[in-house]
């Protein structure tokens, strides 16, 4: 009969729970990720204790994940971890049967000594933004808000901003981040589930639904994703009824994304949609972008729309630079990592950077959510609330 502790070493919880806590414990950098419709956990350790900064040429970047936040970087570099380590779980086979391909575990730890030490890694954490609030908004101040970009639309100074708000949630003693991991892993089949941690940047759980760009061989891949309404009934794709300002919300990402190809004269590019998407319990509109960096000459038009795009028209508005100024006067939330970009870069040939939504930012005792919504001219400043809470729950529901 297999002892007890064999057992447990192979319980892929367990295993997690060991893994992260040690690496955290000594201070190392880890990045661990499933992408949309995959069965396989992949884990990235950096070993070095210090955060690395690198431009955003990523073609020339070695094997890693990357890390930017929503505001532009004076010295326009991301955050990056390199893998000094990369593995794979497959989650539909035991992992006992894997025993020969994941690391070994250099520490075996007890379920409550895991918790303390994740619990006390979460501390101290941060990436401030200079006279900008980690306060959680309230109904009122968001509402306005949301009035404020109404008003700055009807009179012209801009055509679309996407205000973001930050709720907080309690996480008690018992709060238990692989339980929440793989909570978050099996709702969401389509999302790109992350966890990272960098040591005195930030650890951060999330389930994104958009992608930035993503490269594989010659094929470049970007999407406009936007408008919002709750999935509702057995067949909610089928049910799915979009207004048209959910319609021109969207449009106006797609508009974003092509005058990105104008200005570089990229031309032949094939866009498709948009077609209504599932995000977790939410509806989405999505087009879809493919260009061929080979037959167009663009080798590196990754690098070259990650600077573009960043950050697009649905987490900032329209035209970028105003949309910015505005949110930067009026928000007074420190967006941190929230509206950033995040994701393995030139891991097996393919880099996939998502934008980092639906996400929580972790600390000792509390997770801060975050949730933009596009508004329009003719957005209702309740209905854009509602949404928020809405995009908190994502994440904020499977904190336990
Ligand atoms: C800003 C967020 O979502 C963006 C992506 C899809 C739909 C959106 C919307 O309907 O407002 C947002 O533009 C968020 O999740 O916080």
């Amino acid at each position: 009969m297999q002892k007890a502790v064999d057992i447990a070493v192979w319980d892929l919880e367990y295993y997690l729970g060991c893994l992260i806590a040690t690496e955290m414990q000594e201070g190392r950098q880890i990045a661990l990720w499933r992408k949309p419709k995959s069965n396989i956990l992949e884990i990235l350790i950096d070993k070095s204790e210090q955060p690395k900064r690198v431009e955003l040429n990523i073609e020339e970047l070695p094997s890693g994940f990357i890390v930017h936040p929503f505001e532009d970087q004076v010295d326009g570099k991301a955050f990056f971890l390199e893998a000094d380590n990369y593995f794979k779980i497959d989650l539909s086979v035991p992992l006992e049967e894997q025993a020969d391909r994941v690391d070994p575990l250099r520490k075996t730890l007890d379920p409550d000594q895991i918790k303390g030490i994740i619990q006390k890694n979460l501390g101290h954490t941060e990436v401030e933004t200079e006279l900008k609030s980690n306060r959680a908004c309230s109904k009122k101040d968001f509402t306005d808000l949301v009035e404020k970009g109404v008003e700055a639309i009807k009179e012209g100074q801009l055509i679309k901003i996407v205000p973001a708000r930050l709720k907080k949630k309690a996480l008690g003693k018992g709060f238990d981040l692989i339980k929440s991991l793989k909570s978050i892993l099996y709702a969401y089949p389509n999302a790109f589930i992350n966890f990272f941690h960098i040591p005195g940047v930030g650890t951060w759980l999330g389930a994104s639904p958009e992608i930035l760009i993503q490269t594989k061989g010659d094929a470049f891949y970007t999407m406009s994703l936007a408008g919002t309404q709750k999935a509702k009934g057995d067949n909610p794709m089928k049910n799915a009824a979009w207004t048209q300002k959910e319609i021109e919300e969207q449009a106006l990402v797609s508009r974003y994304i092509v005058d990105c190809f104008k200005k570089i004269r990229l031309r032949e590019y094939e866009e498709i949609g948009p077609k209504t998407v599932l995000a977790g319990n939410l509806l989405h509109l999505r087009s879809d972008f493919r260009v061929d960096m080979k037959a167009t000459n663009f080798p590196q038009l990754g690098s070259v729309m990650l600077k573009l795009l960043q950050p697009t028209s649905a987490v900032c508005g329209m035209p970028r630079n105003k949309a910015f100024e505005f949110l930067r006067t009026y928000e007074k939330l420190n967006r941190s990592l929230f509206a950033g970009f995040i994701g393995p870069v030139n891991v097996e040939g393919e880099t996939s950077i998502y934008v980092n939504l639906r996400t929580a930012r972790l600390t000792e005792k509390e997770a801060y959510l975050y949730a933009g919504a596009g508004v329009t001219e003719d957005s209702v400043p309740e209905k854009e609330w509602e949404e928020t809470e809405m995009k908190c729950e994502i994440i904020g529901k499977h904190l336990k």
